[in-house]
């Protein structure tokens, strides 16, 4: 085993940390599972040595990972390293080959309503005729066809609506979604992900292209759907830095494994200098923001999308 592999999920839930949330049920919940045994007895994801091909070739391999419930876990690393992939096996669409992943105590796939997912990239045509509330609503019963059963549609209306309302989207879910704000579409689409209650959520840059308020707006909210609703929330993200004052832990996902923790034992130039083999300095600016220098590309991807590796937030800012 390399020693990567022996660092990973160093960091066992409630270590105090700078960054992380300080008062809330998840909090209390983390604060009672003190032991790696314990973590993985009551994860809501778990994944042991797992290992993952796309396209006949080996993208990341000897992960292993405990999600804990009410946890706000980000997926950190280089561009095309393979999160929305790891997302992607946790939803059971991509299968793994090798190692184990549960979700939930089963297989991935077989409790999809009790998981949200909120994919990558996402946009609306200006002109698309469909309101906000009508997104949601996918999310309830995009997936069921046929005549409703006796009480669901007024069902479907207390669950979409309570949804709208959680996210703050209540003045605008009537309006068509493509005349809404970018931070108003990605509130609504949260929405649409949370409408059915799930006890994980999986949200694939939702930060992605918001300005910095938005980003700060929308990085509370999901802290607080851990905090009041206790679901787990895995983000994948390009820069920690808009969501670290809220995040119990994140995860750097690396081709041969992974480390988790909470972002002050992960996020240093010792531990990430060690996952990629190569000098990594993590600074810390004046205003609590952290930027990780010297992040490598993955050998051989993304060389036309993301030609130079330079300097990064606590992440990789080159999208
Ligand atoms: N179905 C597929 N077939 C072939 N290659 C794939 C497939 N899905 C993903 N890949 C490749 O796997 C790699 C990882 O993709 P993935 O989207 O998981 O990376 P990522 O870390 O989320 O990247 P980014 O930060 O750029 O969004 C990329 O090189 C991608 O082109």
């Amino acid at each position: 085993m390399r020693p990567i592999a022996r660092i990973r999920d160093a960091a066992g839930p409630g270590v105090p940390h700078q960054h992380g949330p300080t008062d809330d049920a998840a909090s209390a919940t983390r604060a009672a599972d003190t032991t790696p045994a314990a973590r993985q007895r009551n994860a809501v994801v778990c994944l042991r040595a797992a290992s993952v091909r796309v396209g006949g070739r080996a993208l990341w391999s000897d992960v292993n990972l405990d999600i804990a419930p009410g946890e706000f876990v980000a997926v950190l690393g280089p561009n095309g390293v393979g999160k929305s992939t790891l997302v992607k096996a946790i939803l059971g669409l991509i299968p793994i080959t090798g190692g184990d992943v549960t979700v939930l105590g089963h297989k991935p796939g077989h409790l999809a309503h009790l998981v949200g997912y909120l994919p990558q990239r996402r946009s609306f045509d200006a002109s698309l005729p469909i309101r906000g509330v009508d997104i949601v609503r996918l999310g309830w019963d995009g997936d069921r066809w046929g005549l409703p059963r006796p009480g669901a549609a007024r069902a479907a209306r207390k669950a979409i609506d309570e949804a709208i309302e959680l996210v703050g989207a209540s003045a605008y879910a009537h309006r068509p979604i493509g005349q809404c704000s970018g931070g108003e579409q990605q509130r609504l689409l949260i929405a649409q992900a949370l409408v059915r209650r799930p006890r994980l959520l999986l949200l694939d840059e939702p930060l992605d292209s918001l300005d910095l308020p938005n980003q700060a707006a929308v990085a509370a909210l999901i802290g607080r759907i851990c905090a009041e609703e206790g679901a787990s929330v895995m983000m994948v993200a390009h820069d920690a830095n808009p969501i670290l004052p809220h995040l119990h832990r994140v995860v750097y996902l690396a081709e041969d494994g992974a480390v988790a923790g909470t972002p002050g034992e992960v996020i240093t130039s010792e531990t990430l200098t060690r996952l990629y083999r190569t000098t990594i300095e993590v600074l810390h600016t004046s205003d609590g923001r952290l930027m990780v220098v010297g992040q490598p590309e993955p050998a051989a991807v993304h060389t036309d999308r993301h030609s130079v590796a330079g300097q990064q937030g606590a992440g990789h800012a080159d999208h």
